[in-house]
């Protein structure tokens, strides 16, 4: 059994924690042979609802957590912490994008960000769940300038798992067989999930679905889930958002397996293989060693593909000066 690691997630009162909260702590995101101190973190009218939650946390009976601390503070939640979930913010509901929620949301990301610089490890990892969540993970960053903008992400998982299904039902092969399918871009209907470089039991995907359905229907499918849930439930997706994050971080954690890539929203370095403008949270093909992600070059952008990318790059060029702008603003309060 390893030295227990530091958990946090916030928004820990809400409907993506409480299914993320069970898989954290039942060893499907840091292995069964790793001790979790877990810390849920929410706001001061949510502590009742929480003490709930930590109270069935309890009647779980989990082996592997050895504290549940619930807190309203920031310094308690993020001292020392290794891995951050954050995942507390508002949720779109119908009829908005979610680029909607940047002035309300982008706030918190900017005070956690702070709070992240001061009081956690400088090895933590964050992956950003709540909504816009690859402008809300550069804000977190750029109010953490201690931490290396690489241990920020932004989650796109949910998008490719979307994907992966979609293709698995059309061909009608098991999703395991599915592999490959990347989101290109931002969280938002401007995404890109290509199939170009995709596979289905090691047959290229282009080979087995026409050109017309992968450029349209499914491209418009992928892109406007997560409306669609919320139009079917009047509440947004969480069972998939909280398996989305699950495997996000698994995969941080544990690492890709050779030759199989994840899509996560990272902060682009200049130079990157896709020449995306440095300095936006852009969701790429990844593979991860050591605890560490890198691009992976060389996947094919055709014509189609890169205006995709043009249009999502642009909502996120927009997306980070809004942003930059609301924080600003709020500074001269
Ligand atoms: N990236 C994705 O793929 C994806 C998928 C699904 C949902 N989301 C987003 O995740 C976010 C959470 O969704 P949800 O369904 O769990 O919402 P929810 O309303 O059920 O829960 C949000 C929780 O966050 C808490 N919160 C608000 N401000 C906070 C703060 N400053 N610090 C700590 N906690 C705070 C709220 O009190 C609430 O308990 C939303 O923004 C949603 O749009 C993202
Ligand atoms: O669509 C939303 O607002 C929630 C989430 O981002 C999703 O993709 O389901």
């Amino acid at each position: 059994m390893s030295e227990p690691i530091k958990v946090v997630v916030t928004g820990a009162a809400g409907q993506i924690a409480y299914s993320l909260l069970y898989m954290i702590a039942n060893g499907d995101v840091f292995g069964k042979n790793q001790k979790i101190i877990l810390t849920l973190l929410d706001i001061p009218p949510m502590m009742g609802v929480l003490e709930g939650v930590v109270m069935e946390l309890s009647d779980c009976a989990f082996t592997l957590l050895t504290e549940v601390i619930p807190t309203t503070d920031v310094a308690v939640a993020f001292k020392d912490v290794s891995v951050v979930f954050l995942v507390g913010a508002m949720p779109r509901r119908e009829g908005m994008e979610r680029k909607d929620l940047l002035s309300a949301n982008v706030k918190i990301f900017k005070v956690q960000g702070e709070a992240l610089n001061t009081y956690a490890k400088k090895d933590v990892k964050v992956l950003v769940v709540g909504n816009p969540a690859n402008t809300n993970a550069l804000i977190c960053s750029h109010y953490a300038p201690s931490i290396p903008k690489e241990n920020f992400t932004a989650m796109t998982r949910l998008d490719q798992n979307r994907a992966c299904a979609q293709i698995a039902q059309k061909v009608g092969s098991d999703i395991t067989k599915v592999k490959n399918l990347f989101i290109w871009g931002n969280h938002s209907a401007t995404q890109f999930p290509d199939c170009s470089n995709g596979t289905v039991d090691g047959k290229p995907v282009t080979d087995l679905v026409d050109a017309s359905y992968l450029e349209n229907e499914f491209v418009t499918t992928v892109q406007k889930r997560g409306a669609a849930v919320i139009a079917a439930r009047k509440m947004s997706s969480a069972m998939s958002a909280a398996k989305a994050a699950a495997d996000h971080v698994r995969d941080w954690w544990i690492g890709t397996q050779s030759g199989n890539y994840v899509s996560m929203g990272v902060v682009t370095p200049k130079d990157n293989p896709y020449n995306v403008p440095e300095g936006i949270v852009f969701s790429f093909p990844v593979e991860i060693k050591n605890k560490q992600w890198s691009i992976v070059p060389g996947f094919k952008i055709n014509d189609f593909a890169r205006s995709k990318l043009d249009i999502t790059t642009k909502e996120l060029l927009e997306e980070k000066e809004e942003a930059m702008a609301v924080c600003n603003a709020d500074a001269k309060i």
